[in-house]
């Protein structure tokens, strides 16, 4: 287990496109979708908290800590990864999506690897196809730089973390790790791809 990394995993979005039902907490097979990236991370690190802006009571069941965004305005999946850093004492954060059921078993190991041979303060998960941008791992001294971009109104990772040391980290052999799911069709489509009973 990685004891300098916590994890969050990000369920403070608006889901859109998941009709605003909160994503986190929406059934995929047996269980609410968070609950296989929250498996997935306990498994890898010794903390883990969950970032939510709604339904509070109802994350609070997974019985990790939970933190909302210091605004109250959506902004970002970037907010929730500078509040999960008010909960942790870690010297890095990974984040996950609450909508990414498959992620892979040794993604802390290698992100944390990476970013260690190169001397990053930002990892990111990359499939082979394409940053996935809210798959980060991310050195906790740069969660004032975070806010500092918050405030002037920025919201986009990408322009964020190129403003600091970064490597992607190539998770080509294990693309469909990183299937989203962010609408009622495509819980369809993933739940066709869950283990039988999980
Ligand atoms: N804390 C926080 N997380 C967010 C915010 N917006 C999106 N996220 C998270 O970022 C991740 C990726 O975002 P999306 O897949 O687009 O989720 P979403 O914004 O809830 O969904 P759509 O409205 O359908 O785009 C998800 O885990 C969201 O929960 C936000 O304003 N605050
Ligand atoms: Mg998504």
């Amino acid at each position: 287990m990685a004891e300098q990394v916590a994890a969050v995993v990000l369920a403070g979005g608006l889901a859109r496109r998941m009709g605003g039902n909160d994503k986190g907490l929406v059934q995929l097979g047996q269980r609410s979708m968070i609950e296989y990236a929250i498996d997935c991370l306990s498994a890898q690190v010794e903390q883990v908290v969950i970032n939510a802006n709604r339904n509070l009571e109802k994350y609070a069941q997974f019985g990790l800590p939970l933190v909302s965004d210091e605004s109250n305005d959506f902004a970002g999946p970037l907010a929730g990864v500078a509040a999960a850093m008010t909960a942790v004492n870690s010297q890095w954060l990974v984040s996950a999506p609450c909508d990414c059921p498959l992620l892979p078993s040794d993604l802390v190991e290698r992100m944390l690897a990476k970013a260690q041979q190169e001397n990053a303060l930002v990892a990111v998960a990359h499939d082979g196809e394409r940053p996935q941008h809210v798959v980060l791992l991310v050195h906790t001294s740069l969660y004032q730089s975070i806010n500092e971009f918050l405030a002037r109104g920025d919201r986009k990772i990408v322009l964020w973390y190129r403003q600091h040391p970064y490597v992607e980290v190539d998770f080509s052999d294990c693309a469909s790790a990183f299937v989203n799911v962010n609408t009622p069709e495509q819980c369809a489509e993933v739940e066709a791809l869950l283990k039988p009973n999980s």
